[in-house]
């Protein structure tokens, strides 16, 4: 009974707990989330570690089913490990690559993901699941696919806490930004300024203000942070990057 309290309690303060931030001039904020793909996954433990030393705003675990994209990487046995390893703080933002995001939903809840993020390709039924995952204290999180536009996104927008704009076809790091997915993010900011919008693959330095002009606030960066020798700075380049560009749009409104 204590120990269901306890688990009830954790739950409830992931519900609520966002990736840290340090602006808060406007209703999002600049968050920049490593992807741990790109790192030496025999060390994954201590590499989150690491990334959450060097400034991380949380972490972005890509969960790969070699179905829905042909990759395998982990599922929520590795998320349970990797909670006890970082301890409750850390802001799991769990990019569900899968063809069945219905079935993970209470498995990840319980192995300690703070956020679930669903392909909208990968389900029929994209309400359910969102109030699913709700019910499971986790925050929403929909992406959508190069190939998928904004406006299939939409209508599911006030509902969910953030949308994945996927700026590479998923399933593989280190690919090719995708400069033409930013007209998606820039048509979301205007029509939800307060939604939190993601953007994945190929985001480092050279590609980062394209992201940040368009209004993405959370960014994903996996090659360029963890490839790099000095992470923090480059963590603290796209932050800043993103901080700087939100602020010039409050200026301007
Ligand atoms: O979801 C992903 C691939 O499906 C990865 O998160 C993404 O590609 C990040 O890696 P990089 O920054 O190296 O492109």
């Amino acid at each position: 009974m204590l120990r269901a309290g306890r688990l009830l309690a954790v739950s409830l303060s992931r519900l609520h707990a966002s990736p840290t931030n340090s602006s808060h001039s406007m209703a999002y904020s600049a968050k920049i989330g490593p992807s741990i793909l790109s790192s030496d996954l025999s060390c994954l433990g201590s590499e989150c570690v690491r990334m959450m030393e060097c400034g991380a705003d949380y972490l972005h675990l890509d969960v790969m089913d070699g179905h829905f994209v042909p990759n395998i990487t982990f599922g929520h046995p590795m998320v349970e490990c990797l909670r006890k390893t970082v301890g409750q703080d850390p802001f799991f933002d769990m990019h569900m690559m899968v063809s069945r995001p219905e079935q993970w939903v209470k498995p990840m809840a319980a192995a300690g993901a703070s956020q679930y993020t669903f392909h909208l390709e990968a389900t029929t039924n994209p309400g359910n699941l969102i109030k699913e995952i709700r019910e499971s204290a986790m925050k929403v999180g929909l992406a959508i696919k190069p190939g998928t536009t904004v406006e299939e996104l939409a209508p599911w927008a006030n509902q969910i806490d953030m949308a994945l704009i996927m700026t590479v076809e998923p399933g593989f790091g280190g690919q090719k930004f995708m400069e033409d997915m930013m007209p998606k993010v820039s048509w979301l900011r205007s029509q939800f300024p307060s939604l939190d919008i993601e953007v994945d693959g190929g985001v480092g330095p050279d590609t980062i203000h394209k992201c940040a002009e368009a209004g993405a606030n959370m960014i994903v960066s996996g090659s360029a942070v963890i490839g790099s020798e000095d992470p923090r700075s480059v963590i603290k380049m796209l932050r800043d990057a993103v901080a700087e560009a939100i602020q010039k749009r409050s200026l301007d409104r």
